[in-house]
């Protein structure tokens, strides 16, 4: 991350310098810490999709991160039952050096021929997680939407049997996403780049697996807000494809989403800047309103990793509020005081407004050259993970074998496939 103390080639209020640089505040492993899931979804449940948060083991990170594919015999899930056989054995994917995290496995054969044992599939090797993620997916519809601690496996959804969605129906389904995700990856072993330590202790980084009840939002009702001193200033369409209705929907967007931010996060989330994403659904028929309340998705980082979509971090940075709240969450009381003594809590819109910032909000426009730059497919980089790429390289046996066992747990899958599917916003 830059720095950012005092810069002589910064005009003053700018956050550019000379050579076109952005500064940013200090990022901190905090601010990244309250960005994860786990860490703001107990508080804001009630407008959030049904989810279900599962903390990882060291075994489960290292099936994660190793190169190849085992996924889980789901008809032969019984840990006590020895009888397993790989069924891509590591002839064919290279395997990975050991994990001194990792148990060692029991094998009575004195074979020194083979000097790594065939990887368990999760079924074996993490029997208990492997049963909760189950059970959690059960729990949540039958459909979920996986991702870890900050992101979603999006740049992975090719591979999925679900083509082009994050959609989860088993395990298996959540261990090909997660291990084929480049974004995954990053959560684990990056997540805290660029980021200054803390003043205060920070408690250790739990990764952590989020399922969501899987439903299917309308990719013109997904936004993302700007927050900065507790004002929010910027609202931006996240789908990049331009959308004639939204036009006459605008003040009704603003309207949903500030009345979530002033409610709910405004003085509750413990930093001052943030991102926050929401989904804001189309009204019941029996409202008079057009749009539902706004539901939150997720909350990112005020950092140069959160994509600003339709905004430039540089205006974003440069805005100034005129009422910046600065420091932690406020305590009820002061959130009373900072509201001069009304009822913040309630629907009374003319009492929230007062003061408060008005938040711009970016939707792609027609013939906005803008949305142009988004029509190569999105995370084409990302596209290929390695355990094709290795696949690939062991040439046409090793790719037909990807392949055949990929299809083969897909139609065991579909055999065994309960028919519950979850709409389930809670
Ligand atoms: N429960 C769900 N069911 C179906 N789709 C979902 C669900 N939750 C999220 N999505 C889709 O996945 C997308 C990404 O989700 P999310 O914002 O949590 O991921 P992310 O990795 O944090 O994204 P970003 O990198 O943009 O911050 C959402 O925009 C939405 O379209
Ligand atoms: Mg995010």
């Amino acid at each position: 991350m830059p720095a950012i103390e005092a810069d002589p080639t910064r005009a003053e209020g700018s956050a550019r310098d000379d050579q076109g640089q952005l500064h940013f505040p200090p990022v901190t492993r905090d601010h990244i810490l309250n960005c994860s899931y786990d860490a703001w979804f107990p508080k804001y449940r009630t407008s959030c999709i049904k989810s279900r948060i599962i903390p990882l083991t060291p075994e489960f990170v290292s099936y994660i991160r190793e190169d190849g594919i085992v996924l889980a015999d789901e008809g032969n899930n019984n840990p006590d039952d020895d009888d397993w056989e790989p069924t891509n054995p590591s002839k064919d994917y290279p395997a990975p050096p050991r994990d001194p995290n990792e148990p060692e496995y029991s094998d009575d054969s004195e074979d020194e021929a083979e000097p790594l044992p065939p990887r368990l599939p999760p079924n074996k090797r993490f029997p208990t997680l492997h049963a909760q993620i189950t059970s959690a997916i059960a729990e949540l519809g039958g459909t979920v939407a996986p991702k870890l601690n900050w992101s979603s496996p999006k740049d992975a959804t090719w591979i999925s049997r679900h083509p082009n969605t994050v959609k989860c129906t088993s395990a298996n389904d959540v261990y090909v996403l997660l291990k084929s995700s480049s974004f995954i990856s990053h959560d684990l072993d990056h997540a805290f780049d660029d980021t200054v330590p803390s003043s205060s202790m920070t408690p250790p980084f739990q990764p952590v697996l989020v399922l969501r009840s899987f439903f299917n939002p309308l990719p013109s009702l997904e936004f993302r807000c700007f927050v900065k001193g507790r004002n929010l200033i910027g609202i931006t369409q996240r789908d990049p494809n331009y959308y004639a209705f939204l036009n006459s929907l605008r003040p009704h967007i603003v309207k949903r989403i500030k009345e979530f931010f002033l409610k709910r996060l405004k003085f509750t989330f413990p930093d001052a800047c943030f991102v926050f994403d929401v989904y804001v659904p189309e009204a019941g028929y029996d409202s008079d309103e057009r749009l539902g309340r706004a539901r939150l998705i997720d909350i990112n980082p005020w950092a140069p990793r959160t994509d600003s979509i339709l905004f430039d971090w540089g205006e974003l940075l440069d805005t100034r509020v005129e009422r910046p709240v600065l420091g932690g969450a406020l305590s009820e009381a002061d959130q009373k005081d900072h509201e001069g003594g009304g009822d913040s809590w309630d629907d009374d819109e003319s009492e929230e407004e007062e003061g408060e910032y008005v938040p711009e909000l970016r939707i792609v426009e027609k013939d906005d050259p803008l949305a142009y730059n988004f029509s190569s497919p999105a995370y084409s980089a990302h596209k290929m993970p390695k355990e094709v790429v290795d696949a690939s390289m062991a040439g046409e046996g090793g790719m037909r074998e990807f392949a055949d066992q990929w299809r083969r747990m897909q139609e065991a899958q579909q055999q065994v496939q309960g028919q519950g599917q979850g709409q389930g916003q809670e």
